[in-house]
């Protein structure tokens, strides 16, 4: 035998004695779920690589029921009675991502959230401000900004980057402005998303490593060199750059608004054993990090759905008016329910001591638990029927309903919608997001009709868009018209975009292929190469 042989034949034995290992070890051997996810990581790992896993945790679950094994240690549930232990607020268990680097540069950015420092969770200094601000409608003035730079300019899909830039730091990255990704923020943007999960690309697909943490250890982590993926580094570089200017000129915000650094400037100054610069700008990083492209894919799905038109919407849409239109508001509902932005399992370790399912059988500590929102958004016995289908009138008091059951019924549906994640380390920016979208959509929606489908698409009326689960669940490939109401009260700027296409991104044969425009704008939503043309 030669020695390549040889050696072939001991790594062969090798890799299966660790993967026999694995099985024998595993304690979730008595779980249902593909035989394979006992032995590795790998079944995970080719389950991303898809980019389809709403769809292969949903099949999951209907096939295993409520607890499946998906890794050696990994856990998905679908039992929405449990979200209040896994993502208990009373005694909270450790989110995964809190293990790995607290380093900024690099992409696991959101660990700060679990520092406890002086009995205060330093996350709740933030988020309970975010709440106050909502209602005090203070962030709405920074929203009104972007909003009429998006009708002066000609894309959406910079809309969700320029509003939370500006929110933070009265400042907005000036994408709008200038009509093009100035630091290519977009593209960044996908391909960190891709390094956690993304078929496109050998590298990328190798890149998909927060199903293998060793992985992790060697690429984004490696000490020696670090190897990959893009880091958000020029978020770093502009919320320094920004901090900075405020302390040397020592000014308030522009326009007086009050923004988050002005926020978290004070805060600083009332805690300052508590929340230091960096903490700070780790926040505002945050903000534009996990804050921009969720609510673009919020946005675009919104837009998909024609039932949008029997909204009827009043203009200009301020807060207050939106607030009381009962329909938009079940639009946007149903939009996240059915569409929710992240679409992987919201990872938790089993505290010590383990845990025990309803149904009596154990899950002991150190297990990696969780709950996809796809899979929990879908649960019939909350949500009703047809959870897969875009009905709006599941969140609005139904036919001879009384209003104390539609009242149960709602928050129930409330409570269970896992949009935006559960517990305290829940989504830090829903109401922003939610003032965001709303305004956005509304305004879309009042100033112009928007109807599905595009020249060319009239030939394939079954034309589907393409949805990619890379931890956010992007679309693209939404083919939309978009026509200037005939009756429009609105400013002078939108008043000459008598017809617009908008579509979704990275079409680029479908960019190549648009019919000439007539006085018409084109609209771009979520990233989009077609920025470069
Ligand atoms: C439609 C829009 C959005 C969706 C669907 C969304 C979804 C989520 C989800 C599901 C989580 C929880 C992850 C987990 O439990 O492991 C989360 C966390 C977070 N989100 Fe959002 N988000 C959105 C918008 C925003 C905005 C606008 C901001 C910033 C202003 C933001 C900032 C954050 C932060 C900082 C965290 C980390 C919280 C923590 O780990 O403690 N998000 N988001």
């Amino acid at each position: 035998m030669d020695i390549a042989f040889k050696l072939v034949l001991l790594g062969a034995t090798l890799i299966l004695s660790h993967l026999i290992w694995n099985y024998f070890r595993s304690p979730l051997k008595s779980f249902p779920g593909p035989f394979s996810a006992n032995l590795s990581n790998l079944w995970r790992l080719q389950d991303v690589f898809k980019g389809l896993c709403d769809i292969t945790h949903n099949e999951l679950h209907r096939r295993y029921r409520s607890a499946v094994c998906i890794g050696p240690n990994v856990l998905s549930l679908s039992d929405p009675a449990l979200i209040n232990q896994v993502y208990s607020t009373r005694d909270p268990w450790v989110k995964v991502s809190s293990e790995r680097t607290q380093d900024p540069q690099h992409s696991d950015v959101y660990n700060v959230n679990d520092s406890v420092v002086s009995g205060v969770r330093i996350k709740n200094l933030f988020s309970h401000q975010d709440e106050q601000w909502h209602a005090n409608q203070e962030l709405e003035p920074g929203v009104d900004i972007t909003i009429n730079l998006f009708l002066e300019s000609e894309y959406i899909n910079y809309f969700t980057w320029d509003t939370m830039s500006q929110l933070s730091y009265s400042q907005s990255i000036g994408m709008l402005e200038a009509k093009n990704d100035r630091f290519g923020i977009l593209e960044v943007s996908n391909r960190s998303l891709d390094y956690f999960a993304s078929p496109k690309t050998l590298i990328s697909s190798f890149l998909q490593v927060c199903q293998i943490p060793m992985l992790d250890l060697l690429l984004d982590k490696n000490p020696i060199c670090r190897l990959g993926p893009p880091s958000f580094g020029w978020s770093v570089k502009f919320s320094a750059e920004q901090y900075q200017e405020r302390f040397t000129e020592g000014k308030q915000s522009h326009n007086g608004i009050k923004d988050f650094l002005d926020r978290y400037i004070e805060t600083k100054s009332k805690m300052p054993n508590i929340v230091d610069d960096n903490v700070a700008q780790m926040y505002l990083v945050l903000n534009i990090i996990a804050g921009s492209d969720t609510t673009a894919r919020a946005i675009s799905a919104a837009v998909y759905y024609e039932e949008l038109r029997g909204a009827n919407l009043s203009t200009p849409p301020q807060w207050k008016e939106i607030r009381s239109l009962p329909y938009l508001d079940a639009v946007m509902r149903e939009t996240m329910l059915v569409h929710p932005g992240v679409g992987l399992l919201l990872e938790r370790i089993v505290p010590k001591g383990g845990f025990t399912l309803p149904d009596g059988r154990f899950v002991p500590e150190g297990t990696i638990v969780g709950m996809n929102p796809w899979v929990i958004n879908r649960n019939r016995t909350v949500f009703g029927p047809e959870p897969d289908s875009f009905k709006p009138e599941r969140w609005l008091p139904a036919e001879g309903e009384h209003d104390e059951a539609y009242q149960t019924r709602f928050s129930k549906m409330k409570g269970t919608d896992l949009t935006f994640g559960a517990g305290p380390r829940a989504c830090l920016g829903r109401y922003i997001s939610q003032l965001e979208s709303y305004k956005f959509v509304a305004t879309l929606f009042t100033m112009f009709d928007v109807s599905f489908g595009c020249l060319q698409d009239l030939e394939h009326p079954d034309h589907e868009w393409e949805v990619t689960n890379s931890w956010f669940v992007r679309q693209k490939n939404i083919p939309v018209v978009i026509q200037k109401k005939k009756v429009l009260n609105c400013t002078p700027s939108v008043q000459w975009a008598s017809t617009a296409l908008m579509y979704m991104p990275q079409r680029e044969s479908f960019s190549r292929a648009l019919p000439p425009l007539h006085c018409g704008q084109k609209f771009q939503i979520g990233t989009s190469k077609l920025q470069h043309d």
